[in-house]
């Protein structure tokens, strides 16, 4: 995934594959290494892992897509998936958000209750997806499922839903009724229309860019149910990269 910013004043790429059969063996599914090269000569600066960089980063776009799209009384947080990308997210929705609930279910109760256990009193071990998000003001898919996981008939009116997993044009974790009946917003339309099944195969419209919200030129329907549908951009990999640079050089 490569990015030259010029307002950012950075030339990074990020390798990063994954191998979802790698959670049953508990190894990492996903593999990322990030270089970074001066923007001015090209020369290599910093070669670093590109892991914790491509979780903190997803759930920070997320708690941005949230900020805007959520109710800001959110106070009931549903998580679907129990791996890395599951605890980040609560990491920084925490943030913004204080959750009275937190409602994981995954595909066993023991991941969904170790979770639960790492976050404490406000979270729960739910043993179906509906248990999980029916209350929920705010919903993360955050699965390796190729099959819609999160229908529209348990999702509360007005809900924000961040579906972060199913990154591939034949892949699904979302209900197509769902995607069709929210306001869906994408991290890059181009980006959706190539990549994202739940986009693809719903057929459901892009209203927006995420960044169109934040720079003021598309509305925020925070009162509507909204889905954010994030594959990840080698920007917030590049701008990552570029403030751990710059926290090794003020240490
Ligand atoms: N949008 C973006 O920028 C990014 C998206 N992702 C995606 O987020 C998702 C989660 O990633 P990580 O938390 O890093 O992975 P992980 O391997 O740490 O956790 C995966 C979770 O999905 C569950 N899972 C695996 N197969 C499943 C299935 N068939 N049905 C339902 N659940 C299943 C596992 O039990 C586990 O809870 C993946 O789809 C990944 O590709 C990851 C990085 C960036
Ligand atoms: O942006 C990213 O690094 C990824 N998106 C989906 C899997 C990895």
């Amino acid at each position: 995934m490569p990015c030259f910013s010029a307002h950012e004043h950075v030339l990074a790429t990020k390798l990063v594959a994954f191998y979802p059969t790698n959670y049953d063996k508990g190894i990492p599914t996903h593999m990322a290494t990030l270089m970074v090269f001066d923007p001015e000569n090209g020369s290599l600066k910093a070669i670093m892992d590109g892991e914790v960089i491509t979780n903190l980063r997803t759930a920070a776009a997320s708690a941005v897509a949230t900020k805007y799209l959520a109710n800001p009384k959110s106070q009931v947080l549903a998580i679907i998936g129990a791996g890395h990308q599951a605890r980040s997210h609560h990491q920084a929705l925490s943030t913004l958000f204080n959750f009275t609930e937190v409602n994981i279910y995954s595909r066993t109760l023991e991941s969904a209750e170790k979770l639960s256990q790492e976050i404490g009193s406000t979270a729960k071990a739910c043993s179906s997806v509906e248990e999980a998000v029916k209350r929920a003001d705010i919903i993360v898919t955050v699965t390796f499922s190729k099959v819609p996981v999160l229908f529209a008939k348990w999702v509360k009116p007005g809900a924000h839903v961040n579906a972060v997993g199913a990154c591939r044009p034949d892949w699904q974790e979302i209900d197509p009724d769902l995607m069709r009946g929210s306001v869906l917003y994408v991290d890059s339309r181009e980006g959706a229309m190539k990549e994202s099944g739940d986009v693809i195969l719903s057929k459901a419209e892009v209203y927006a860019e995420v960044g169109e919200v934040v720079n003021g030129t598309k509305q925020a329907f925070c009162e509507k149910t909204t889905v954010f549908k994030s594959l990840g951009m080698a920007v917030e990999d590049a701008v990552s990269a570029n403030l751990v640079l710059d926290k090794l050089r003020t240490t």
